[in-house]
Protein backbone atom coordinates (compact mmCIF):
# COMPACT_ATOMS: atom_id res chain seq x y z
CA UNK A 1 0.00 0.00 0.00
CA UNK A 2 1.24 3.45 -1.22
CA UNK A 3 2.12 6.23 1.63
CA UNK A 4 -0.61 7.88 0.39
CA UNK A 5 -3.17 5.35 0.83
CA UNK A 6 -1.87 4.98 3.93
CA UNK A 7 -2.44 8.47 5.08
CA UNK A 8 -5.74 8.46 3.69
CA UNK A 9 -6.63 5.20 5.60
CA UNK A 10 -5.33 6.79 8.74
CA UNK A 11 -7.62 10.14 7.73
CA UNK A 12 -10.79 8.40 7.06
CA UNK A 13 -9.91 5.81 10.26
CA UNK A 14 -9.75 8.95 12.36
CA UNK A 15 -12.78 10.62 10.88
CA UNK A 16 -14.73 7.22 11.69
CA UNK A 17 -13.56 7.24 15.50
CA UNK A 18 -14.78 10.83 15.83
CA UNK A 19 -18.68 9.87 14.56
CA UNK A 20 -18.29 7.07 17.06
CA UNK A 21 -17.20 9.40 19.80
CA UNK A 22 -20.17 11.83 18.74
CA UNK A 23 -22.72 9.13 19.13
CA UNK A 24 -21.62 8.19 22.23
CA UNK A 25 -22.39 12.08 23.38
CA UNK A 26 -26.38 10.72 22.17
CA UNK A 27 -25.73 7.98 24.41
CA UNK A 28 -24.56 9.78 27.41
CA UNK A 29 -27.60 11.83 27.32
CA UNK A 30 -30.29 8.95 27.06
CA UNK A 31 -28.52 7.72 30.02
CA UNK A 32 -28.75 10.83 31.49
CA UNK A 33 -32.62 10.46 30.43
CA UNK A 34 -33.01 7.52 32.15
CA UNK A 35 -31.99 8.28 35.26
CA UNK A 36 -34.11 11.63 35.01
CA UNK A 37 -36.85 9.66 34.15
CA UNK A 38 -36.34 7.09 36.78
CA UNK A 39 -36.19 9.78 39.39
CA UNK A 40 -39.00 11.31 38.53
CA UNK A 41 -41.10 8.21 38.97
CA UNK A 42 -41.77 7.71 35.04
CA UNK A 43 -39.48 4.86 34.37
CA UNK A 44 -41.84 1.83 34.36
CA UNK A 45 -39.43 -0.57 35.73
CA UNK A 46 -36.78 -1.50 38.44
CA UNK A 47 -33.80 0.49 38.81
CA UNK A 48 -32.10 -2.79 37.57
CA UNK A 49 -34.10 -2.99 34.57
CA UNK A 50 -32.92 1.08 34.21
CA UNK A 51 -29.21 -0.14 34.80
CA UNK A 52 -29.45 -3.07 32.34
CA UNK A 53 -30.53 -0.81 29.66
CA UNK A 54 -27.09 1.36 30.70
CA UNK A 55 -25.08 -1.24 30.67
CA UNK A 56 -26.36 -3.07 27.34
CA UNK A 57 -25.73 0.62 26.20
CA UNK A 58 -21.78 0.17 27.65
CA UNK A 59 -21.27 -3.37 26.18
CA UNK A 60 -22.50 -2.70 22.71
CA UNK A 61 -20.64 0.42 22.52
CA UNK A 62 -17.72 -0.89 23.63
CA UNK A 63 -17.22 -3.33 21.26
CA UNK A 64 -17.86 -1.21 18.33
CA UNK A 65 -14.81 0.95 20.05
CA UNK A 66 -12.95 -2.59 20.38
CA UNK A 67 -13.28 -2.69 16.56
CA UNK A 68 -12.03 0.83 15.51
CA UNK A 69 -9.61 1.03 17.69
CA UNK A 70 -7.96 -2.37 16.86
CA UNK A 71 -8.80 -1.74 12.59
CA UNK A 72 -10.92 -4.93 12.74
CA UNK A 73 -13.84 -2.47 11.59
CA UNK A 74 -11.70 -2.13 7.77
CA UNK A 75 -12.02 -6.00 7.43
CA UNK A 76 -15.99 -5.46 6.88
CA UNK A 77 -17.72 -4.09 3.20
CA UNK A 78 -18.84 -0.95 5.15
CA UNK A 79 -15.82 0.12 7.41
CA UNK A 80 -17.55 2.74 9.36
CA UNK A 81 -20.20 0.12 10.44
CA UNK A 82 -23.16 3.04 10.42
CA UNK A 83 -25.34 -0.04 9.24
CA UNK A 84 -24.91 -2.36 12.50
CA UNK A 85 -24.44 1.05 15.11
CA UNK A 86 -27.79 2.39 13.86
CA UNK A 87 -29.26 -1.24 14.27
CA UNK A 88 -28.04 -1.26 17.85
CA UNK A 89 -28.97 2.20 18.49
CA UNK A 90 -32.67 1.17 17.23
CA UNK A 91 -32.93 -2.19 19.07
CA UNK A 92 -31.89 -0.12 22.82
CA UNK A 93 -34.18 2.82 22.17
CA UNK A 94 -36.90 0.09 21.50
CA UNK A 95 -36.03 -1.16 24.78
CA UNK A 96 -36.19 2.10 26.41
CA UNK A 97 -39.51 2.96 24.84
CA UNK A 98 -40.64 -0.09 26.13
CA UNK A 99 -39.95 1.00 29.97
CA UNK A 100 -40.77 5.05 29.22
CA UNK A 101 -44.63 5.22 29.66
CA UNK A 102 -46.46 8.47 29.72
CA UNK A 103 -42.63 9.76 28.38
CA UNK A 104 -42.74 7.39 25.34
CA UNK A 105 -44.49 9.84 23.07
CA UNK A 106 -41.40 12.80 23.47
CA UNK A 107 -38.62 10.21 23.07
CA UNK A 108 -40.42 8.15 20.19
CA UNK A 109 -38.06 11.22 18.17
CA UNK A 110 -34.82 9.55 19.32
CA UNK A 111 -35.36 7.09 16.56
CA UNK A 112 -35.00 10.32 14.10
CA UNK A 113 -31.92 11.55 15.77
CA UNK A 114 -30.29 7.79 15.40
CA UNK A 115 -31.11 8.23 11.41
CA UNK A 116 -29.49 11.24 11.03
CA UNK A 117 -26.11 9.38 11.90
CA UNK A 118 -26.68 7.75 8.56
CA UNK A 119 -27.28 10.58 6.64
CA UNK A 120 -23.69 10.75 4.98
CA UNK A 121 -23.00 6.97 4.81
CA UNK A 122 -26.29 5.03 3.75
CA UNK A 123 -27.34 4.63 0.65
CA UNK A 124 -31.24 5.46 -0.12
CA UNK A 125 -32.13 2.05 0.35
CA UNK A 126 -30.01 1.80 3.52
CA UNK A 127 -31.74 4.78 5.10
CA UNK A 128 -35.50 3.10 4.26
CA UNK A 129 -34.24 -0.36 5.54
CA UNK A 130 -33.60 1.93 8.98
CA UNK A 131 -36.46 3.65 9.36
CA UNK A 132 -38.53 0.71 8.64
CA UNK A 133 -36.95 -1.36 11.22
CA UNK A 134 -37.21 1.75 13.86
CA UNK A 135 -41.67 1.69 12.58
CA UNK A 136 -41.54 -2.28 13.02
CA UNK A 137 -39.97 -2.10 16.13
CA UNK A 138 -41.98 0.39 17.64
CA UNK A 139 -45.24 -1.62 16.04
CA UNK A 140 -43.91 -4.57 17.69
CA UNK A 141 -43.91 -2.75 20.83
CA UNK A 142 -46.95 -1.62 20.69
CA UNK A 143 -48.48 -4.27 19.24
CA UNK A 144 -46.77 -6.11 22.52
CA UNK A 145 -48.31 -3.89 24.80
CA UNK A 146 -51.71 -3.53 23.44
CA UNK A 147 -51.47 -7.52 24.12
CA UNK A 148 -50.89 -6.77 27.26
CA UNK A 149 -53.29 -4.09 28.46
CA UNK A 150 -56.18 -4.73 25.77
CA UNK A 151 -56.94 -0.63 26.45
CA UNK A 152 -58.62 0.44 23.18
CA UNK A 153 -57.32 4.31 24.28
CA UNK A 154 -53.66 3.76 24.27
CA UNK A 155 -53.38 1.92 21.04
CA UNK A 156 -55.31 4.89 19.27
CA UNK A 157 -52.82 7.06 20.83
CA UNK A 158 -49.74 4.91 20.35
CA UNK A 159 -51.01 4.27 16.31
CA UNK A 160 -51.37 8.12 16.17
CA UNK A 161 -47.44 8.40 17.59
CA UNK A 162 -46.63 5.43 14.55
CA UNK A 163 -48.07 7.47 11.77
CA UNK A 164 -45.83 10.53 13.30
CA UNK A 165 -43.06 8.89 13.35
CA UNK A 166 -43.44 7.09 10.21
CA UNK A 167 -44.09 10.59 8.28
CA UNK A 168 -40.62 12.39 10.04
CA UNK A 169 -38.55 9.84 9.20
CA UNK A 170 -39.80 9.01 5.02
CA UNK A 171 -39.02 12.95 5.47
CA UNK A 172 -35.51 12.52 7.09
CA UNK A 173 -34.98 9.33 4.47
CA UNK A 174 -35.90 11.39 1.36
CA UNK A 175 -34.09 14.49 2.48
CA UNK A 176 -30.98 12.27 3.39
CA UNK A 177 -30.92 10.79 0.21
CA UNK A 178 -31.55 14.21 -1.27
CA UNK A 179 -28.07 15.53 0.89
CA UNK A 180 -26.28 12.59 0.32
CA UNK A 181 -26.44 13.09 -3.67
CA UNK A 182 -25.37 16.49 -3.39
CA UNK A 183 -22.36 15.63 -1.57
CA UNK A 184 -21.90 13.00 -3.99
CA UNK A 185 -22.30 15.72 -6.90
CA UNK A 186 -19.76 17.80 -4.90
CA UNK A 187 -17.21 15.02 -4.87
CA UNK A 188 -17.53 14.42 -8.47
CA UNK A 189 -16.98 18.01 -9.00
CA UNK A 190 -14.14 18.33 -6.75
CA UNK A 191 -12.39 15.09 -8.23
CA UNK A 192 -12.82 16.72 -11.96
CA UNK A 193 -11.52 19.86 -10.54
CA UNK A 194 -8.56 18.07 -9.14
CA UNK A 195 -8.09 16.28 -12.07
CA UNK A 196 -7.99 19.64 -14.27
CA UNK A 197 -5.57 20.71 -11.93
CA UNK A 198 -3.10 18.16 -12.53
CA UNK A 199 -3.38 18.69 -16.12
CA UNK A 200 -3.05 22.38 -16.15
CA UNK A 201 0.29 21.50 -13.72
CA UNK A 202 1.86 18.85 -16.23
CA UNK A 203 1.17 22.06 -19.46
CA UNK A 204 2.60 24.79 -17.35
CA UNK A 205 5.51 22.00 -16.46
CA UNK A 206 5.75 21.84 -20.50
CA UNK A 207 5.38 24.88 -21.01
CA UNK A 208 8.22 25.56 -18.78
CA UNK A 209 10.33 23.13 -20.21
CA UNK A 210 9.20 24.80 -23.58
CA UNK A 211 10.38 28.13 -22.66
CA UNK A 212 13.66 27.45 -21.26
CA UNK A 213 14.95 24.17 -23.53
CA UNK A 214 16.42 24.42 -26.96
CA UNK A 215 14.27 22.14 -29.48
CA UNK A 216 16.57 20.88 -31.41
CA UNK A 217 19.21 19.82 -28.99
CA UNK A 218 17.58 19.64 -25.50
CA UNK A 219 19.82 21.77 -24.01
CA UNK A 220 19.34 25.11 -22.12
CA UNK A 221 18.17 28.12 -24.04
CA UNK A 222 19.64 31.72 -24.11
CA UNK A 223 16.91 32.81 -21.26
CA UNK A 224 17.62 30.13 -18.66
CA UNK A 225 21.21 30.60 -18.72
CA UNK A 226 21.55 34.21 -18.13
CA UNK A 227 18.52 33.61 -15.48
CA UNK A 228 20.57 30.63 -13.95
CA UNK A 229 23.88 32.36 -14.44
CA UNK A 230 22.50 35.91 -12.50
CA UNK A 231 20.78 33.26 -9.62
CA UNK A 232 24.46 31.08 -8.85
CA UNK A 233 26.14 34.82 -9.43
CA UNK A 234 23.98 35.89 -5.99
CA UNK A 235 24.64 32.44 -4.27
CA UNK A 236 28.56 32.27 -4.74
CA UNK A 237 31.12 33.84 -1.82
CA UNK A 238 33.44 36.48 -2.80
CA UNK A 239 36.34 33.91 -3.38
CA UNK A 240 34.44 32.20 -6.01
CA UNK A 241 34.84 32.45 -9.50
CA UNK A 242 32.53 31.28 -11.99
CA UNK A 243 34.24 29.99 -16.05
CA UNK A 244 32.15 31.21 -18.94
CA UNK A 245 32.95 29.74 -22.25
CA UNK A 246 31.31 31.60 -25.74
CA UNK A 247 31.33 28.43 -28.38
CA UNK A 248 31.03 28.89 -31.99
CA UNK A 249 31.49 26.12 -34.92
CA UNK A 250 33.66 26.81 -37.04
CA UNK A 251 32.68 27.48 -40.66
CA UNK A 252 29.53 25.84 -39.59
CA UNK A 253 28.01 27.66 -43.16
CA UNK A 254 30.22 25.29 -45.16
CA UNK A 255 28.26 21.95 -43.62
CA UNK A 256 24.80 23.17 -44.17
CA UNK A 257 25.73 24.67 -47.60
CA UNK A 258 27.72 21.55 -48.69
CA UNK A 259 25.85 18.52 -46.65
CA UNK A 260 22.54 19.65 -45.66
CA UNK A 261 20.66 21.49 -43.59
CA UNK A 262 19.52 17.84 -41.56
CA UNK A 263 23.90 17.22 -41.76
CA UNK A 264 24.09 20.73 -39.61
CA UNK A 265 21.40 19.28 -37.18
CA UNK A 266 23.06 16.66 -36.51
CA UNK A 267 26.39 18.03 -35.79
CA UNK A 268 24.75 20.67 -33.41
CA UNK A 269 23.01 17.78 -31.68
CA UNK A 270 26.42 16.03 -31.61
CA UNK A 271 28.20 18.80 -30.01
CA UNK A 272 25.67 18.98 -27.41
CA UNK A 273 25.94 15.30 -26.50
CA UNK A 274 29.49 16.06 -26.25
CA UNK A 275 29.35 18.63 -24.23
CA UNK A 276 26.89 17.46 -21.94
CA UNK A 277 29.25 14.32 -21.16
CA UNK A 278 32.06 16.31 -20.80
CA UNK A 279 30.89 18.19 -17.60
CA UNK A 280 29.85 17.74 -14.39
CA UNK A 281 26.50 17.76 -12.79
CA UNK A 282 27.37 21.55 -11.18
CA UNK A 283 27.81 22.85 -14.69
CA UNK A 284 25.98 24.15 -17.29
CA UNK A 285 25.83 24.10 -21.24
CA UNK A 286 23.54 25.94 -23.22
CA UNK A 287 23.00 27.04 -26.97
CA UNK A 288 23.31 30.55 -27.25
CA UNK A 289 21.83 30.52 -30.59
CA UNK A 290 22.39 29.64 -34.49
CA UNK A 291 25.74 27.76 -33.98
CA UNK A 292 26.91 28.77 -31.04
CA UNK A 293 26.72 27.92 -27.54
CA UNK A 294 28.08 28.71 -24.14
CA UNK A 295 29.40 27.09 -21.13
CA UNK A 296 29.34 27.92 -17.56
CA UNK A 297 31.83 25.80 -14.94
CA UNK A 298 31.19 26.58 -11.07
CA UNK A 299 34.08 27.64 -8.96
CA UNK A 300 36.79 27.46 -11.36
CA UNK A 301 39.41 29.44 -12.32
CA UNK A 302 41.48 30.23 -15.67
CA UNK A 303 43.78 27.24 -15.59
CA UNK A 304 40.61 24.59 -14.74
CA UNK A 305 38.32 26.45 -17.34
CA UNK A 306 41.16 26.53 -19.84
CA UNK A 307 41.74 22.69 -19.62
CA UNK A 308 37.89 21.83 -19.74
CA UNK A 309 37.40 23.70 -23.25
CA UNK A 310 40.55 22.50 -24.85
CA UNK A 311 39.55 18.64 -23.87
CA UNK A 312 35.85 19.97 -25.15
CA UNK A 313 37.77 21.14 -28.23
CA UNK A 314 39.64 18.63 -28.67
CA UNK A 315 37.07 15.52 -28.66
CA UNK A 316 34.87 17.72 -30.89
CA UNK A 317 37.94 17.59 -33.48
CA UNK A 318 38.02 14.24 -33.38
CA UNK A 319 33.86 13.16 -33.64
CA UNK A 320 33.24 11.68 -37.13
CA UNK A 321 29.50 12.45 -37.80
CA UNK A 322 27.85 9.97 -40.04
CA UNK A 323 26.27 12.39 -41.85
CA UNK A 324 29.24 13.71 -43.04
CA UNK A 325 32.17 11.97 -45.07
CA UNK A 326 34.85 10.30 -44.19
CA UNK A 327 37.89 12.25 -42.48
CA UNK A 328 35.54 15.79 -42.25
CA UNK A 329 35.35 16.73 -39.41
CA UNK A 330 33.99 20.04 -37.23
CA UNK A 331 36.25 22.24 -35.53
CA UNK A 332 35.12 25.05 -32.70
CA UNK A 333 36.55 27.55 -31.63
CA UNK A 334 36.11 29.41 -27.47
CA UNK A 335 35.83 32.47 -25.39
CA UNK A 336 37.02 32.19 -22.17
CA UNK A 337 36.44 34.74 -19.08
CA UNK A 338 35.62 34.41 -15.42
CA UNK A 339 33.08 36.02 -13.23
CA UNK A 340 33.23 37.33 -10.21
CA UNK A 341 30.38 38.03 -7.72
CA UNK A 342 30.64 41.77 -7.92
CA UNK A 343 30.74 41.70 -11.99
CA UNK A 344 28.59 42.47 -14.43
CA UNK A 345 27.11 39.51 -16.43
CA UNK A 346 26.32 41.71 -19.78
CA UNK A 347 30.36 42.72 -19.40
CA UNK A 348 31.44 38.86 -18.61
CA UNK A 349 29.90 38.05 -21.66
CA UNK A 350 31.20 40.48 -23.80
CA UNK A 351 34.65 39.67 -22.65
CA UNK A 352 34.00 35.75 -23.51
CA UNK A 353 32.88 36.79 -26.88
CA UNK A 354 36.17 39.13 -27.74
CA UNK A 355 38.06 36.50 -26.79
CA UNK A 356 35.43 34.01 -29.41
CA UNK A 357 36.73 36.99 -31.79
CA UNK A 358 40.30 36.71 -31.26
CA UNK A 359 40.43 33.10 -31.31
CA UNK A 360 38.19 32.87 -35.01
CA UNK A 361 40.91 35.27 -36.07
CA UNK A 362 43.58 33.49 -35.26
CA UNK A 363 42.79 30.41 -36.99
CA UNK A 364 40.04 28.87 -35.38
CA UNK A 365 39.89 25.62 -33.79
CA UNK A 366 41.15 27.04 -30.43
CA UNK A 367 40.24 28.31 -27.06
CA UNK A 368 41.85 32.11 -26.03
CA UNK A 369 40.96 34.01 -22.92
CA UNK A 370 39.71 37.37 -22.08
CA UNK A 371 42.89 39.37 -20.99
CA UNK A 372 41.48 42.35 -18.62
CA UNK A 373 42.15 45.47 -20.16
CA UNK A 374 45.38 46.92 -18.60
CA UNK A 375 46.96 43.88 -19.61
CA UNK A 376 45.34 43.85 -23.24
CA UNK A 377 47.13 43.68 -26.74
CA UNK A 378 45.04 44.04 -29.55
CA UNK A 379 45.80 40.67 -31.42
CA UNK A 380 45.33 42.93 -34.75
N1 LIG B 1 21.61 23.22 -39.63
C1 LIG B 1 21.46 24.29 -38.89
N2 LIG B 1 22.12 25.42 -39.20
C2 LIG B 1 22.00 26.50 -38.44
C3 LIG B 1 21.13 26.51 -37.33
N3 LIG B 1 21.19 27.73 -36.75
C4 LIG B 1 22.08 28.46 -37.48
N4 LIG B 1 22.57 27.71 -38.49
C5 LIG B 1 23.51 28.09 -39.53
O1 LIG B 1 24.79 28.36 -38.97
C6 LIG B 1 25.49 29.11 -39.92
C7 LIG B 1 26.35 30.12 -39.23
O2 LIG B 1 27.17 30.68 -40.19
P1 LIG B 1 28.10 31.90 -39.92
O3 LIG B 1 27.55 32.77 -38.83
O4 LIG B 1 28.39 32.57 -41.23
O5 LIG B 1 29.41 31.32 -39.34
P2 LIG B 1 30.29 30.10 -39.77
O6 LIG B 1 30.00 29.59 -41.13
O7 LIG B 1 30.16 29.09 -38.67
O8 LIG B 1 31.71 30.72 -39.77
P3 LIG B 1 32.57 31.14 -38.53
O9 LIG B 1 31.67 31.28 -37.37
O10 LIG B 1 33.18 32.43 -38.93
O11 LIG B 1 33.58 30.07 -38.35
C8 LIG B 1 24.43 29.75 -40.82
O12 LIG B 1 24.53 29.18 -42.12
C9 LIG B 1 23.12 29.38 -40.20
O13 LIG B 1 22.11 29.14 -41.18
C10 LIG B 1 20.39 25.32 -37.05
O14 LIG B 1 19.61 25.23 -36.11
N5 LIG B 1 20.59 24.25 -37.84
Amino acid sequence: MSELQDANSDKFQALRLQRFYLAQINYLITYVVIGVAWAAGQYDASAWMATTHVLLGILTQGVFLLLFKSGMNLRFREPSLTNPQIVVAILLTTYLLAFAGSLRGSLVMVYANILVFGIFQLSRRDLLLQAGLALACFGGLIALETNRTGSAHSLTLSLVQWFILACFLGCLTFTGSYIRELRERLQQRHSTLQAHQETLRGMMGQLQNLATTDGLTGLANRRYFIDETRRRMTLMRPSQQLGVALIDLDHFKRINDLYGHSAGDEVLQGFATLARDSLRDGDLVARFGGEEFVILLSNTDLGALHQCLERIRDNFAKVQFACLPEGVHCTLSAGLSLIRQEDDLEVCLNDADQALYLAKHSGRNRCEHHVPKQNHTDPA
